[in-house]
């Protein structure tokens, strides 16, 4: 079996392409979505995570606020510069480039955002209300694996999901998603805690891999036909990307995202959608 490709490129692309007409009808009516973002230090891969979501921004027609500070800004001179965003008329939605570097209060800089503001969808209030089943921006990379899912034609309906990480942009929501009314999945949450990962594994009939560990979803750990979405990214000394799933698994799944070119692009794409949903909500 050669796994047939959950291709988030061409998905994103679509999706942005449907929003450029939304920030067209908006602009029509004199209002320019403007998203912002917060990036502080020199990660490799967050400055590079940054410049895509502005170039989303452009291909759309959003309006783009950047901030950086250094790797060794403060508490203080961070929460200075959501404050700012907070008052900022021109910034309908904002994010906090995660992680940040150590030494900082994530989740109290998390917690200072205007939640109506919070386009990643991570302020507690808006996590809140997911948990509740209230209308909230959704975090992207979750609301992005489902789209993709859905795209493909994946049966998410009464699959048995396996999770595989519980990390804040994606671990500790992708559940509550998947086992909302509207996907109706049953979902097993694994970890570094879990005792046999592998065995998990074989039970799902989709796997979203967000572990961070390079290829740690075998082949053999995974059942002939299942979905197997790579979320997970570590980047070598030279740049390149090595995501959580063997390249091997190719060969047993039923589909899979590439990594690059798979969940990324459709994080990217769904939070120029929280970007439109929020501006479009605010004009009404
Ligand atoms: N505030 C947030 N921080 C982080 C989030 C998030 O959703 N909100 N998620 C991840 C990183 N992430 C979003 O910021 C992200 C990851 C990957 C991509 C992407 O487009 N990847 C490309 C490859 C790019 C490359 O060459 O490195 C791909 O997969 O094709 C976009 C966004 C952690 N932080």
């Amino acid at each position: 079996m050669t796994a047939q490709i959950l291709d988030g490129k061409a998905t994103a692309a679509a999706i942005k392409s449907e929003l450029a007409t939304r920030v067209q009808a908006l602009k029509d009516r004199g209002i320019t979505p403007g998203l912002g973002t917060i990036l502080v230090g020199d990660d490799v891969g967050s400055r590079k995570y940054v410049a895509g979501k502005h170039r989303d921004c452009a291909e759309v027609g959003i309006a783009s606020i950047q901030r950086e500070l250094p790797a060794t800004a403060t508490q203080e001179e961070i929460e200075a510069v959501v404050r700012e965003l907070n008052d900022d008329p021109a910034c309908t939605g904002y994010i906090v480039q995660l992680p940040l570097p150590k030494g900082i209060d994530e989740n109290r800089v998390l917690e200072l955002m205007d939640p109506a503001k919070d386009a990643d969808g991570l302020h507690p209030m808006n996590l809140g209300k997911l948990v509740l089943n209230e209308p909230a921006p959704l975090p992207c990379t979750p609301n992005g694996v489902i789209r993709l899912l859905r795209q493909h034609g994946v049966e998410i309906n009464g699959a048995h999901v396996v999770v595989v990480g519980r990390g804040v942009t994606i671990g500790r929501s992708m559940p509550l998603l998947l086992t909302r009314r509207s996907e109706n999945a049953t979902v097993t949450q694994c970890h570094t805690g879990t005792r046999d990962l592998a065995a998990q594994l074989r039970q799902a009939d989709i796997i979203v891999a967000a572990a961070g560990v390079p290829h740690l979803v075998k082949p053999e750990d995974v059942k002939p036909g299942a979905a197997v979405l790579d979320v997970g990214v570590s980047r070598g000394a030279d740049g390149k990307i090595s995501g959580d799933v063997h390249p091997g698994v190719a060969e047993v799944a039923g589909w899979l995202s590439p990594n690059p070119g798979g969940v990324g692009p459709m994080t990217r794409a769904m939070l120029i959608h929280n970007v439109v949903e929020a501006a479009e909500k605010a004009a009404v």
